[in-house]
């Protein structure tokens, strides 16, 4: 299924929504007076295709596969076009998407078009609103990431899209700063989320190229501290803090998540921690909170050995609080968390220490040993050409 996806993905980044997504999508004839479909009338799946070409951000390649098939379905039916040849990548790829969609009917097609369509545009006018929203804090400013705070909520959501929101130096800085920020400020519930279709592909991996005067051994004990000072501002966090899974997590992102409160995901998430394939070890205290949270053998099959889970799977595990379908994911979600920023914040934030003050001191000790092993892996060989062989061949999980 991951190779599927990393497929699609690398076929399909030949093709803009622009060019592609909207071209292949043939101008309709309907009338346009109301002929009452399932649950969307003509007009309201006109508009829904209109919506389309005024979307700003691109919503990655797995969405925009599923808006070409659900298009195809409402306005062809079930796919019985002939399957493109194995070397026809882009037509392959478009293909498998519109003949995943079965035998559902073009009404619910229909109606599943207009529901993605219309969780586009509104996290896309969400964040916009929420960035034209009052800047979180008192004049803080984070290149990497956009913090806003809006209907008692602060959100902290990773900016770099084009990088998979992979985790730079300086982003782990802002973040640190982000969350002290909201510690202090007077939201209810803090998120963290992620721009674009993945949450974050984790520790960026140049990182590891930028190596001080004084060697690697320097910038090993440089990013120990870094990381330290990370992982304790999630354990110390003194509120509700929630992680809005938008899409794949990788390494650090997903250790993390055992230290959130909330962790909500989209069904397209996935989870994945490749230490071992990176020459590396657990961090985020994932090494003591994953096997309390799955059991070890669970825990092993994902720190030891590379598992990737998806999002259900991790739901099963309590890595995930609750999976949601990804055309309905930020509104379900959003919704949900404005109805929890109402509740009493004393109350919220008091409750939340007591569940996890108990075991703070223990996190904070486990965060410092798997620091100390890092810091020796990220000396060794076995990383060393872990992180080369991705530069050299962009290596793919
Ligand atoms: C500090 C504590 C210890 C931490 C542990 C961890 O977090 S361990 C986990 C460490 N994480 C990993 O080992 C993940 C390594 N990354 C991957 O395996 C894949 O990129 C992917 C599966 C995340 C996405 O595949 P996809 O085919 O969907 O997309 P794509 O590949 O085309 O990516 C788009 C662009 O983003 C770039 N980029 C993405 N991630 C990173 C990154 N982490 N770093 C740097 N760059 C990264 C990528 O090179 C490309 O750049 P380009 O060519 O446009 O200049």
């Amino acid at each position: 299924m991951a190779g599927v996806a990393l497929r699609c993905s690398a076929v399909w980044r030949r093709v803009t929504l622009t060019s592609s997504v909207r071209s292949n999508i043939p101008s309709l004839k309907f009338h346009t007076t109301a002929s009452p479909m399932m649950g969307v009338t003509m007009e309201q799946f006109e508009q829904a295709k209109s919506k389309l070409s005024t979307l700003k951000n691109d919503p990655g390649n797995e969405v925009k596969l599923k808006i070409y098939a659900l298009f195809k379905q409402a306005t062809q039916g079930p796919c019985n076009a002939p399957k493109p040849g194995m070397l026809d990548f882009v037509n392959k790829a478009k293909w498998d998407a519109w003949k995943s969609l079965g035998s559902i009917s073009q009404d619910e097609a229909r109606q599943k078009y207009c529901d993605l369509i219309g969780s586009l545009v509104e996290a896309e006018s969400g964040s916009s609103a929420q960035v034209s929203a009052q800047p979180a804090g008192s004049g803080a400013t984070y290149k990497m990431l956009l913090v806003t705070k809006e209907d008692d909520i602060t959100t902290i959501k990773l900016n770099r899209p084009a990088k998979k929101n992979a985790i730079t130096t300086e982003m782990y800085n802002e973040i640190i700063a982000a969350l002290e920020q909201a510690a202090t400020d007077d939201s209810v519930i803090t998120v963290v989320t992620g721009a674009g279709d993945f949450y974050s592909s984790g520790n960026d991996l140049t990182n590891f190229t930028k190596i001080p005067e004084n060697g690697v051994e320097e910038m090993a004990r440089r990013g120990a501290d870094l990381l330290r000072k990370y992982v304790n501002a999630y354990i110390d966090f003194p509120k509700p803090l929630v992680a809005v899974v938008n899409g794949p997590a990788v390494g650090v992102s997903v250790t993390v998540l055992g230290l959130f409160d909330l962790v909500y995901a989209t069904e397209r998430a996935t989870f994945h921690t490749p230490f071992s394939q990176l020459g590396q070890s657990a961090e985020g205290c994932s090494s003591y909170i994953f096997p309390k949270l799955m059991g070890a053998a669970k825990a092993s099959e994902m720190l030891l050995f590379n598992k990737k889970l998806t999002a259900v799977q991790a739901c099963e595990l309590g890595l995930v609080t609750e999976v949601f379908p990804d055309s309905s994911f930020q509104s379900e979600v959003w919704t949900r968390l404005k109805a929890y920023a109402k509740l009493p914040r004393n109350s919220l934030a008091l409750s939340k220490q007591l569940i996890r003050s108990v075991e703070k001191e223990r996190l904070h000790a486990v965060n410092d040993a798997e620091v100390e092993r890092l810091m020796e892996r990220w000396t060794s060989d076995e990383c060393f050409n872990a992180v080369m062989s991705f530069f050299q061949a962009k290596a793919k999980l």
